[in-house]
């Protein structure tokens, strides 16, 4: 893949519309640094992540394009836009190559791997939440509680009698974080019945005063 050279309106128009990344360089034969991005770009283009998300390059003359340039108010050459479906999602003003190379790869690459990555954990988490009809998510595990919340919660468990399963969250900051983020809920221990999150300590504490933990656990 290289950089297409935009010669015209109806070029740079069709060229945009792609629902996949387009990025397009403002140049001036004149300005030096122009030569630079367009190398940036012509690298960029080479990646085989990039190549496979269907991302496509440009290059135009700011000042033959003026209509356009007006219209997305180009300053100063080089300016790179990088659109989807014909609107603009960012712009880097001058000849930054590192910030170039990180907003192309993340308009091109990094939101479908993040995505894909957000998915893949929401399935974890999902399964790990469902793993046993009582499962607590704690710091340590059931043996060696460690901290003093968690601790208190396996021993008001261990006084029911009911069956439970843990995991310690301290062994993988991913779900450590992202069970917070999925449940909405910012801290541990966690408690879930049947998929279900019932509460921390506190509401677990709550329910065994109001003489409703049995039932809650055993639903
Ligand atoms: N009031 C909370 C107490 C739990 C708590 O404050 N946990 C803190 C300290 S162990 C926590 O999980 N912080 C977030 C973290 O460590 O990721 C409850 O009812 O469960």
């Amino acid at each position: 893949m290289t950089v297409a050279t935009l010669d015209s309106n109806e070029h740079f128009l069709d060229f945009t519309r792609s629902p996949s990344l387009t990025v397009v360089h403002f140049s001036a034969n004149w300005a030096e640094q122009c030569g630079q991005v367009t190398e940036v770009l012509s690298e960029l283009s080479k990646l085989p992540d990039i190549q496979s998300s269907g991302s496509k390059f440009g290059v135009c003359d700011a000042e033959n394009l003026s209509e356009i340039s007006l219209q997305y108010k180009i300053d100063s050459v080089p300016t790179v836009i990088l659109f989807k479906n014909g609107s603009q999602v960012d712009r880097i003003d001058g000849a930054d190559a590192a910030q170039i190379t990180s907003k192309v790869k993340l308009h091109s690459i990094g939101k479908s791997i993040s995505a894909a990555s957000s998915e893949k954990l929401e399935d974890r988490l999902k399964a790990l939440i469902n793993k046993h009809k009582v499962m607590v998510f704690m710091k340590g595990n059931r043996d060696t509680p460690r901290c003093g919340f968690s601790r208190t919660l396996i021993q008001i468990l261990n006084g029911t009698g009911v069956q439970y399963d843990t995991f310690d969250i301290l062994t993988d900051e991913e779900v450590r974080q992202g069970l917070k983020e999925y449940s909405d809920w910012p801290t541990y221990p966690q408690l879930y019945v049947k998929g279900e999150l019932i509460g921390g300590l506190d509401i677990i504490k709550e329910l065994q005063a109001s003489g409703e933990l049995e039932s809650t656990l055993n639903a």
